[in-house]
């Protein structure tokens, strides 16, 4: 017994690290559904012990009361304390079954589930959806209701006793059953539409809380409490509504369902009594016991339609689970690549946002060679940032290809490429831990050579010995709170983190003081120095001194790239006048180019 519960018990090495592949995935699905097999089996041996009381009831009554023999009674009475003791420990096993199935489906599914969440959620905006769905199942799995479901397969077993009984009692039993089932029907039919809407507004709802949460201080600075309630409410009132609607219809198929079950026991009781008195062909135990067996064989379909909005829902949940797993890009791991050489290639690199979209980039081939610093500019909407976020991998090209060292990145998987990569996107955010986890990439025990190196590259070593507890220093939620130059220095530490071939930084100097901006001067040198290939968004002149090379990018096409001499010239000069003498790059150059283009 024990080692058949152990055999559905979560390794909580798995849960901790929360990584499942899909064949683990399979294995623990199969080991769930073992487990529930399991619990069947527990189930019908449950429901035949159940059939103590009504034999016990109808044996004294008809037997031990006749023939008063104590002895009968006693041997009676242990038998039936026997059975009810087995009755106990299988409904406490059947019950831990079913809570480690159900914490198994957590711990299997938890890592694969985010893991999903976090492919599809920038962009389809499903969010954590998808834990919530695990957690919802996982209550269904464990809550009792599952326990009655169980128990329906046996109700033919009693039906079969009642018509064993009288043919008459038989027929009143199953008449019982077969309304209640039709309640069930009538039940789903009726909720399910109302049901799947108050899930899909209370989602929506959710989400929009969560972004009113996030942007708190803006809500509150610009009092948009009220909008921000009313919107809000709008999609929870609506969920309400349609959930409302579901209850309505489930509380008066359940009150009917329960009527029938109940009228059925006095039906059994009042009709037995009247075929003692026509021709006394039952006894008073056998009555008593019908009444029992009719009850157990109808509870379990009771149960089924007063539970039949959790099973609703969860059931729901659970193909919202299987849509998403299989939403996720799954197949074989790609082949384990070398590190790659920092060369990045950019070859008719096209994206649209959705098919049948106007295309945000159009066609861009550029290159950029170890050690070189390429800055991008260009007007709002220019598509630098969706540049990055292609650079990077964190998002697929439409058409064309971007190759580090040789290699697509296509053909890496995330894990293998991201230690190659450092990025640093247009809005900061860090992860609630500490800064030397936060640098070293959210690793539980972070190398603290590695983290220091990285904290010097980006020259904010000093800055974070300046923190209460320094690297220990615990960030975010209820931690400490950093200003957003210090977030972004941070940031910078975490791509560089590791030594990455290639380094995207998307305005990393939006927020930084002219100390933070010599400081990202010296750390973009260091980079080039050491091989690495960069590539920086700026609107800003002061990171000009550390360019190599410069892009300007405007709909979606490059209109210039080359040496930052060169384009800078090109900017400042209109086609086919001579080169003004002596002009030489710098910051004012720089500082008019954006003017234009910002
Ligand atoms: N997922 C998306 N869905 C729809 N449109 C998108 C998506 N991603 C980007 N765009 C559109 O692509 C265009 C370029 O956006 P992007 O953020 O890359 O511009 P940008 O040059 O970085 O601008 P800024 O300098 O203001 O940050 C914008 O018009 C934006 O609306």
């Amino acid at each position: 017994m024990e080692k058949l519960v152990r055999s559905v018990t979560p390794l909580s090495t798995k849960a901790e690290s929360g990584r499942t592949n899909s064949s683990e995935i399979r294995t623990d699905l199969r080991i769930c559904r073992r487990g529930l097999a399991v619990a069947g089996l527990f189930s019908l041996a449950l429901n035949l012990l159940m059939l103590t009381i009504p034999l016990y009831m109808m044996t004294v009554y008809d037997r031990v009361l006749t023939s008063r023999s104590e002895e009968t009674l006693l041997m009676l009475s242990i038998l039936a304390v026997a059975a009810l003791v087995a009755i106990g420990l299988l409904e406490a096993v059947r019950q831990l079954v079913l809570t480690r199935v159900a914490a198994r489906l957590q711990t299997s599914l938890g890592g694969p589930i985010l893991d999903a969440s976090l492919q599809t959620g920038k962009d389809s905006g499903s969010d954590v959806q998808g834990l919530r769905d695990l957690d919802q199942v996982r209550q269904f799995v464990s809550s009792p209701l599952v326990s009655a479901l169980f128990d329906a397969p046996v109700a033919p077993i009693y039906l079969a006793l009642m018509f064993l009984i009288h043919p008459h009692l038989g027929w009143l039993s199953l008449g019982a059953a077969l309304l209640i089932v039709f309640v069930a029907i009538v039940n789903q039919r009726f909720s399910r539409k109302p049901l799947a809407e108050a899930t899909q507004h209370s989602a929506a709802a959710l989400r929009k809380a969560q972004v009113q949460a996030r942007n708190a201080e803006v809500v509150r600075a610009m009092g948009m409490f009220p909008d921000c309630v009313e919107s809000w409410g709008a999609d929870a009132a609506r969920s309400l509504k349609a959930a409302g609607r579901a209850s309505t219809r489930n509380a008066v198929l359940n009150g009917l369902s329960k009527f029938l079950r109940l009228f059925l026991q006095i039906a059994i009781l009042g009709y037995g009594a009247y075929l003692v008195l026509a021709d006394n062909s039952l006894s008073a135990g056998i009555i008593f016991a019908a009444s029992i067996i009719s009850a157990r064989a109808l509870a379990p379909l009771d149960q089924a339609v007063g539970g039949w909005r959790s099973l609703a829902s969860a059931h729901q949940a659970w193909r919202r689970l299987q849509q998403q797993l299989r939403a996720a890009p799954a197949g074989p791991a790609p082949m384990a690549l070398p590190a790659p050489e920092a060369r990045l290639s950019v070859d008719k690199l096209v994206f649209l946002p959705e098919a049948g979209a106007v295309p945000v980039l159009k066609g861009l081939s550029f290159s950029v060679d170890p050690g070189e610093v390429v800055g991008i500019i260009g007007p709002s909407g220019a598509g630098k940032s969706t540049l990055a976020r292609l650079l990077v991998g964190a998002i697929a090209p439409s058409a064309g290809v971007i190759r580090l060292g040789g290699d697509d990145l296509q053909n890496w998987s995330p894990e293998a490429l991201g230690p190659h990569i450092g990025y640093v996107p247009q809005d900061v955010e860090l992860f609630p831990a500490s800064v030397a986890q936060n640098i070293a990439r959210l690793s539980g025990s972070p190398d603290p050579e590695k983290v220091v190196a990285a904290a010097r590259m980006a020259n904010c070593h000093e800055l974070i010995q300046s923190l209460p507890q320094g690297y220990d220093t615990v960030l975010g939620l209820n931690g400490y709170a950093l200003s957003g130059g210090q977030r972004q220095r941070i940031a910078l530490a975490r791509a560089f983190f590791g030594n990455p071939r290639l380094v995207v930084l998307d305005e990393p100097n939006a927020t930084l003081d002219s100390q933070g901006e010599e400081a990202l001067i010296v750390a973009l040198r260091q980079a080039q120095s050491s091989g690495m290939a960069c590539v920086i968004i700026t609107q800003r002149t002061s990171v000009l001194p550390a360019l190599s090379k410069m892009m300007l990018l405007r709909d979606g096409q490059i209109e210039a790239f080359g040496s930052k001499d060169e384009v800078m010239k090109s900017l400042i000069r209109p086609a086919g006048q001579p080169e003004p003498a002596g002009q030489k790059a710098n910051a004012d150059t720089l500082a008019r180019i954006t003017a234009r283009f910002g």
